[in-house]
């Protein structure tokens, strides 16, 4: 039903900051802010958007329904001291509960200009605006040196920090014909979950409901009150070393992981490494080593363990989706045997 949501949004084209604009907001935030009710989208986004929620009204008669609104997230916002605002449990949290469920404040596409991006972020609401303003932005010297070459709007680094680079979802046959090309990729920013910190084992996975355009976040393990709310900000990050995870997020969004796993002794470090090692070989062996049909699923089984053994608790993705893929389908069969033999 949902597909994990994959790199956040960087396009360092879109970095800039002008000088002559500032209304940023010191005193950051430490509460959940109200939903937006509807979201600031790029005028070219806008009939992309349209077919797609009404493709999903036409294919869906529960569309209606309030099963996806969260009416009192178990969620608080702390300071950390060391990685900005973060999000905790304010409650005993059970796996598989759905925390928070949000619209999308902005919706912008690669691309664009950066005289059309401050265009278009200079016709947000003053609220919208407090909102976007109040959130954390880049600080690393790539992005205000980006800033500074392109003078490009002064939210760029705002959305650089915050924002979700997504692949779009086709729309169904019926739409084709009625519009322009079809968009592939946009960003999208959410204001309170813009505040879950990264981590290299997350407690949390998210989704974007396409059918409500909801960006979704699941407990995927129990979290005792006063635990982080923790998302993976990448994909595929799942068989890298720690140097490696660690450079890819300073590349990506400018700051060095101190996530617990990155923080840990040298010890759990070089285990943890020594895992991810053995996971890339075997994702690697899964498909490329002439395994038949039975060492196949003892590999799936050796990755199984591998990752409990690791403490990942989200679905991993591997370079190759068909590894992702059958990895998936192994363990949901293995969890229906299961729940079989248990009646
Ligand atoms: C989407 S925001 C998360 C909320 C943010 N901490 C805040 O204060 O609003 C992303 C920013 O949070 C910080 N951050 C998130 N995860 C981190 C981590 N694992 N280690 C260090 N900093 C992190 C970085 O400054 C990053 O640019």
């Amino acid at each position: 039903m949902y597909f994990r949501s994959f790199l956040r949004g960087v396009n360092r084209k879109q970095f800039s900051y002008s000088n002559k604009r500032t209304f940023f907001f010191n005193a950051a935030s430490t509460q959940l802010v109200g939903s937006s009710t509807t979201p600031h989208i790029v005028p070219s986004l806008i009939p992309y958007m349209v077919a797609l929620l009404l493709a999903a009204t036409n294919n869906n008669e529960n569309c209606d329904n309030m099963d996806h609104i969260v009416a009192d997230p178990p969620l608080e916002l702390y300071d950390t001291k060391s990685a900005g605002i973060a999000v905790r449990a304010s409650r005993d949290i059970k796996r598989g509960e759905l925390l928070i469920s949000e619209l999308p404040l902005l919706i912008w596409e690669e691309g664009m200009s950066p005289e059309q991006l401050r265009h278009w972020t200079d016709q947000l609401t003053p609220s919208a605006r407090q909102t976007l303003f109040n959130l954390s932005k880049r600080s690393d010297k790539l992005a205000i040196e980006a800033e500074e070459k392109d003078n490009t709007d002064e939210s760029a680094r705002i959305r650089s920090a915050n924002g979700f680079d997504l692949e779009l979802p086709g729309i169904p046959l019926s739409f084709h014909g009625k519009l322009p090309p079809q968009p592939t990729r946009a960003s999208f920013l959410f204001p309170n979950i813009s505040r879950i910190n990264h981590s290299c084992l997350p407690s949390c996975g998210h989704a974007l409901d396409w059918t409500r355009l909801r960006m979704e976040i699941f407990a995927m393990r129990d979290i005792h009150k006063g635990e982080d709310i923790s998302i993976e900000y990448l994909p595929q990050m799942i068989t890298l070393s720690t140097e490696e995870r660690k450079a890819k997020l300073q590349t990506t969004f400018g700051f060095s992981c101190a996530c617990q796993l990155c923080s840990s002794d040298n010890e759990t470090i070089e285990q943890s490494d020594r895992r991810r090692k053995q996971l890339k070989l075997s994702s690697r062996n899964l498909f490329g080593a002439g395994l038949n049909r039975q060492q196949m699923v003892g590999e799936l089984e050796r990755m199984r363990v591998i990752l409990q053994e690791e403490g990942y608790k989200v679905l991993p993705e591997f370079e190759q989706e068909n590894i992702s893929k059958a990895y998936a389908v192994f363990t949901q069969m293995r969890s229906n045997f299961i729940k079989q033999d248990e009646e």
